[in-house]
């Protein structure tokens, strides 16, 4: 292991791993509050949801929305399939992510993420003093609402890249409001009550996350354990690397690949929405020492200043008010993961 100097702090992981076993301090997970670091955990069984049967109404519909609340309910996410995009696309969209990675590194530095910004290719985002890195480096990008994007930080190479990451971007936005109207539907309510507090120009995040082979995977996070901060998020997984692991009862499970199928999970605005009946489910992502991984997610949050607070139907006397109605919720997210505390916590009205 060795020393850090400031240099050092800016060094993407795939030069890291490239320079050799060396595995510098500041990635190195110190305390485990969730669990050890390892791959020898059950396999989940996670729920699997048929889209094609929620998007159109038919006899199979209910027992679908059925499967949806108690997946949500439960675990806080699913694997979707017949979700209605291409397999190609799927495909490209992740092969670009990797053909980036290969340029040289001259030719990724244009796009270098800004001190202090989100958007850019670049490592762990260094938000606090003692922050543990993850080993992952990254391309973030604003994708919704359009007239938001920062193109100077759109790979032009390979040439597919944009126009690949615009449809796909399209085609995630129609499944979440499928999922928004639908989950709305398992709960009893109108249709339109999460899509309401949504707004017409919801936010949108991709994240391209990538994990270089690391010799040390029982020390260190992909991705350390969280929740996300979003209201849903689509997630496409690597075709052959596993990694990404759910906590649920004090109990870490391996997610399995299902190729093409992508995975969907409750962030933590639709938990507060929901007045807690959907779980936003805490997850990391692991490395291994053998393969790169490559995983895409999607953020999808309301509009920008949109109130979002639980659901009024779901509030009675059996069922009171957890959470604060808030209209600021990606502030709060940032500010209490600055500080590494859970950001839902500010919102609930009673401590768990
Ligand atoms: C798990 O990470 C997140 O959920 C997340 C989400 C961020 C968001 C925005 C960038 C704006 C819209 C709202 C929402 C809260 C969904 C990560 O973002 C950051 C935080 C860190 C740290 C990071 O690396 O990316
Ligand atoms: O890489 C993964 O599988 C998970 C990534 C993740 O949780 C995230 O980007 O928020
Ligand atoms: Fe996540």
């Amino acid at each position: 292991m060795s020393g850090d100097s400031e240099l050092d702090r800016y060094r993407l992981v795939q030069e890291l791993a490239e320079d050799g076993d060396e595995i510098p301090e500041r990635f190195i997970c110190k305390d485990t509050p969730y669990g050890l670091i390892t791959a020898s955990l059950p396999l989940m069984d996670i729920p699997v949801i048929d889209l094609s049967r929620l998007s159109s109404s038919s006899a199979t519909t209910d027992e679908e929305l059925v499967k949806l609340r108690s997946a949500l309910s439960s675990w806080g996410c699913f694997q979707v399939i017949n979700h209605g995009i291409e397999f190609c696309l799927l495909d490209e969209l992740r092969e670009n992510g990797r053909q980036f990675l290969k340029l040289p590194m001259k030719d990724k530095q244009r796009y270098a993420r800004a001190a202090n910004e989100i958007e850019g290719y670049g490592n762990d985002m260094i938000l606090y003093e003692n922050q543990t890195l993850d080993w992952t480096d990254r391309i973030y990008l604003l994708v919704s609402p359009e007239d938001g994007r920062k193109l100077q930080y759109w790979p032009e190479d390979p040439k597919s890249f944009r126009v690949v990451l615009e449809e796909y971007t399209t085609r995630v936005k129609m499944i979440v409001e499928t999922l928004l109207k639908s989950m709305a539907k398992a709960l009893n309510l109108p249709d339109n009550s999460f899509l309401n507090q949504y707004g017409e120009r919801p936010v949108m995040y991709t994240r391209y996350n990538f994990y270089p082979p690391c010799p040390r995977p029982d020390l260190v996070h992909g991705v350390k354990p969280h929740a996300d901060g979003s209201a849903i998020t689509v997630l496409q997984q690597d075709e052959e690397v596993e990694g990404l692991q759910f906590l649920k009862d004090n109990q870490w499970f391996r997610v399995p690949i299902r190729p093409h199928a992508l995975i969907v999970n409750v962030g933590d605005q639709i938990e507060v929405m929901s007045n807690g009946i959907f779980k936003s489910p805490l997850h990391r992502a692991l490395t291994n020492s053998a393969k790169e991984r490559i995983s895409v997610a999607t953020f999808c949050s309301p509009e920008v200043g949109k109130e979002i607070g639980p659901v009024e139907e779901l509030i009675n006397d059996k069922n009171p008010r957890l959470y604060k109605t808030v209209k600021d919720y990606p502030e709060i997210f940032f500010k209490y993961y600055q500080q590494g505390k859970r950001p839902i916590d500010a919102v609930k009205l009673y401590s768990s």
